[in-house]
């Protein structure tokens, strides 16, 4: 304004402030002035007051001037000296206590909480805030910032003059991210006098470097329990085995996709314009599209139209525009070009067990279940790559889940299903598929059925399972489905009696089905010698190369013990005709048969 009377050399008195309206919108309120002018004089000052004042959008329409009025709109602007972290910070807070969301001013609420202690924990060099410009890492920026304003506040310390915000922000950029992602996250960092760290290595490598050259001990992220990568974490969960050691922070865990969009509007924030074009979540060029759910439909075959992001109605289709990342000889193992009968034919299919549970690596209990359903599986005429043990560890569940199921068929997988903190199989298969866990309606109600009111908890989360790849297999015998995804079948049994009712059905279903293929069982020969181990070698090693289709194992009971060398294939003719290879070289009677077939089944 000064600069205004100066440049029109009017007297003080000339310009009248008759109106100033501070709007209360989110962030860097517009300060509205109005000034009237009371001798009409050249207007060749305004553009001049552009030059020299360029934050401030002026406004003066002709009408207005013609009554002697100009309209000066202060704004926010990246330079000027009015920017920084106060008093926007609090512009949040107030919007959220003013709206009437009681969900919302909850979820806020925790939010807050989670920052607060988190910045009481850590100094604010030893925290980074990672920001992708997606919708969910803008609500962190704004609640990181208002958080931070009450944090300080608490503390008796002054933010104002700030021109920064001191928490660093990393920004993993890639060359695949969309260009309007990029811009808004520039934007967002100008606007905000965010420190960027940009790093343009993959998250682990780009992690390890910037921890070597700063003191960073924690990372804020706009992680949501539906995200495929919150799967088993909490608000505050240390970073995975074989990541660089931080904490990772995520306040806004709890919140849902109606949650997100419900702070934007309120807080009236900014947000990356993709949502506006039907984005529900942002992946990379390559694997996002639309949400097809927002699609409306025209008649005339003209270019798509969708509706905005806030609009889907159903927060669990939130990631329904983005691709999934497995292969499809992988989702199909059956699809690579093989066709069934031709897997069925050479037997050649294999699978591979895992059980999860701490109690069963560490020997507390013993593993009936493995045994038995190694036995199930290979009386069906499949073949065994791989059995594994594993701890109630979801990264564990997951990293193996993700070898077994591209190297076999298929993969049986009990153990470790449940409402309990321990129960990490069904998240650790999730996120081996690189889905997220969601409440499934349908698992939901067998659930209510069989908790009925015995339930205390939220039963939705109970019935969380892998989002868009789970199939369960219905069985009126089974008081709950099997769960299928893709190639991975889950039991829940924990005990035999149990196991062997829900491997029953599942054959049953397999056979009415086509779940997988059911293939001609293996046979088995067994002979044993008092010849030692040394005698035989050469001669067993020649004739594994003569009967390539014939499993041969040899095995003692005890050292001194004989010996016992098994034949296992499809023919029960040619585990014979091995058998007898292998007594012909030796002196008759050198090998005796021996009956074992009866534990095998
Ligand atoms: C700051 C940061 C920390 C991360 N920490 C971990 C971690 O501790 N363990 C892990 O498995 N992934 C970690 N990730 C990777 C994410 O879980 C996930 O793979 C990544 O955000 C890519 O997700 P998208 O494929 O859905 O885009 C981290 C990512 C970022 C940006
Ligand atoms: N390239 C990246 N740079 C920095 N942080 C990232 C990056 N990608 C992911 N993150 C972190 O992981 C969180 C979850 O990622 P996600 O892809 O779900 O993005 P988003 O912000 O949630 O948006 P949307 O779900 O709409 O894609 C982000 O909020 C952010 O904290
Ligand atoms: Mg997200």
């Amino acid at each position: 304004i000064s600069i205004l009377r100066n440049k029109t050399k009017t007297p003080k008195q000339n310009f009248q402030s008759i109106s100033t309206d501070k709007q209360s919108v989110a962030f860097k309120p517009p300060v509205f002035e109005i000034l009237h002018l009371n001798k009409r004089g050249s207007l060749s000052f305004l553009p001049l007051l552009f030059v020299f004042h360029f934050p401030f959008s002026i406004g003066a329409s002709s009408v207005l001037i013609k009554r002697g009025f100009i309209i000066l709109k202060l704004c926010k602007c990246p330079i000027c000296p009015y920017s920084g972290i106060s008093p926007e910070g609090m512009e949040i807070d107030k919007a959220i206590r003013d709206c009437d969301d009681r969900r919302l001013k909850t979820k806020y609420n925790n939010a807050i909480y989670v920052v607060k202690r988190a910045l009481a924990l850590y100094s604010t060099e030893e925290v980074a805030f990672s920001f992708n410009g997606g919708k969910d890492s803008t609500v962190l920026l704004h609640i990181l910032r208002a958080a931070f304003f009450l944090h300080k506040e608490e503390e008796g310390c002054s933010v104002d003059g700030l021109k920064e915000f001191p928490i660093r922000t990393i920004y993993f950029e890639s060359s695949s991210a969309f260009p309007e992602i990029n811009s808004f996250t520039y934007d967002m960092a100008t606007n905000y006098g965010l420190l960027m760290d940009i790093i343009r290595t993959d998250f682990k490598s780009g992690l390890e470097s910037l921890l070597k050259s700063r003191p960073i001990r924690a990372i804020f992220l706009g992680v949501r329990i539906g995200d495929p990568t919150a799967v088993g974490q909490e608000q505050f969960s240390p970073s995975s085995p074989g990541w660089p050691p931080f904490m990772r922070v995520n306040p806004i865990l709890d919140w849902s996709y109606r949650d997100v969009w419900a702070f934007i509007l309120t807080c009236k924030v900014q947000y990356c314009s993709l949502y506006d074009q039907g984005y529900t979540s942002i992946g990379s060029i390559h694997d996002t599209l639309p949400n097809a759910l927002l699609c409306i439909s025209n008649s005339t075959g003209s270019e798509e139209k969708f509706r905005p992001a806030y609009l889907l109605s159903d927060g669990r289709s939130e990631r329904a525009g983005r691709a999934k990342r497995f292969s499809p000889s992988v989702l199909n193992p059956m699809s690579n070009g093989t066709s069934n009968v031709d897997l069925q034919k050479h037997g050649m299919l294999t699978a591979s067990v895992i059980a999860v549970g701490d109690e069963i690596l560490f020997g507390t209990v013993e593993d009936q279940l493995g045994l038995s359903l190694r036995r199930k599986v290979h009386s069906i005429g499949w073949s065994i790559s791989h059995t594994s043990i594993l701890r109630n560890d979801i990264d564990s569940v997951a990293e193996e889940v993700e070898l077994r199921r591209s190297s076999n068929e298929m993969v049986f997988i009990y153990g470790g299903v449940g409402p309990l903190f321990s129960d990490a199989t069904l998240g650790g298969i999730a996120k081996a598929f690189g889905v997220r866990l969601a409440p499934d309606e349908e698992f939901e109600e067998y659930l209510r059925h069989l908790i009925g009111e015995h339930c205390t908890g939220d039963r939705n989360e109970m019935a969380q399972l892998p989002e868009g790849i789970t199939e369960l297999l219905h069985h009126e015998k089974l008081p709950v489905p099997l769960i299928k995804c893709h190639n991975v079948i889950v039991f829940t049994a924990t005990n035999i009696v149990e196991l062997d009712l829900q491997w029953d059905c599942l054959i049953e279903l397999t056979r009415t089905g086509d779940l997988f293929p059911l293939l001609e069982p293996y046979k088995s020969k067994h002979l044993t010698t008092k010849l030692s181990d040394v005698e035989i070698a050469p001669s067993l090693a020649k004739l594994c190369l003569e009967f390539p289709d014939i499993h041969i194992g040899c095995y003692r009971e005890s050292r001194s013990g004989p010996i016992i060398i098994s034949f296992k294939g499809k023919n029960e003719e040619r585990n014979q005709l091995a058998a007898d290879a292998l007594s012909k070289k030796f002196q008759p009677g050198a090998f005796s048969d021996i009956n074992l077939n009866s534990q095998e089944t």
